[in-house]
């Protein structure tokens, strides 16, 4: 039997209050097997960003559960910050690096701020693995975008996480460094056995998941396995007009 790594029950997320209120998730059920690599596509605003940051921890739900690896993310913060740096790794559009500090510095840190003791070895043979094993002592402003982005993928599995979420990790990176960057999560998934969840607008990044959800306003409108460059952008053309169907 495959492990579950993220489950994902009856999720609404109502962002705002009053008559400012927006129903950001609106039931989202979700299970997703360890090992697999999934996609989540949709308009623009149709969830996914909210998506990802209610299943990382980073935001609460409004109402239903979130399991990782089998344990509920529950708790006041201190406890949902302990849950996120044990459990989840993430990869944000921007890199989201310290300037301050270099590029081993950077994969150093989320063990730092969990009162770990660092794993030096351990951080230079993930930068090693993103191609970066000479430029430990180099500065985020030295890099290219390819680069900074490489770091942050070393930095969210430095600390071997259940599930890496990557919200549209390529999206501010030029052609040949979106592929490079793809080509690495996806070595992550299929060499080193990691879950990853991606937000992506990019039918080509979608068509290299096992399975594309998509989203349509704060629902799960369709689940595609073993995406097609074709059929995805197929797919995304018509969501609207399921919304119509209803
Ligand atoms: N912090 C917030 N406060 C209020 N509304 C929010 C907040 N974050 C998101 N929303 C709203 O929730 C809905 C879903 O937003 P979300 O960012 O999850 O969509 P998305 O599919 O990721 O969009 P995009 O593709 O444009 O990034 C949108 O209507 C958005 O305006």
């Amino acid at each position: 039997m495959t492990k579950e790594a993220l489950r994902l029950h009856g999720v609404r997320k109502v962002h705002g209050t009053g008559e400012n209120q927006v129903v950001a998730l609106d039931g989202v059920t979700l299970s997703l097997s360890a090992g697999t690599f999934t996609a989540v596509m949709g308009p623009s605003g149709s969830g996914k960003s909210t998506l990802l940051q209610v299943a990382a921890g980073l935001d609460r739900p409004t109402s239903g559960e979130v399991f990782v690896d089998g344990r509920e993310m529950t708790g006041g913060e201190t406890e949902l910050t302990r849950f996120r740096r044990d459990r989840v790794g993430f990869v944000f559009q921007q890199f989201n690096l310290i300037p301050t500090v270099d590029v081993l510095a950077n994969v150093l840190l989320p063990a730092k701020l969990a009162g770990r003791r660092p794993d030096t070895a351990r951080a230079e043979e993930m930068l090693g693995r993103v191609g970066l094993g000479d430029r430990l002592r180099h500065y985020p402003h030295e890099l290219s975008g390819g680069q900074q982005q490489r770091v942050a993928i070393a930095r969210a599995l430095v600390t071997s996480p259940a599930v890496l979420f990557a919200d549209e990790p390529t999206g501010a990176l030029d052609t040949r460094s979106a592929r490079d960057v793809l080509a690495l999560l996806q070595e992550a998934v299929r060499v080193h056995g990691q879950t990853l969840v991606m937000v992506t607008h990019d039918p080509v990044a979608a068509a290299r998941a096992d399975a594309v959800v998509f989203l349509a306003d704060g629902r799960i409108v369709g689940r595609m396995i073993s995406p097609t460059v074709d059929a995805v952008a197929e797919r995304l053309a018509h969501l609207g007009d399921d919304l119509v169907r209803g």
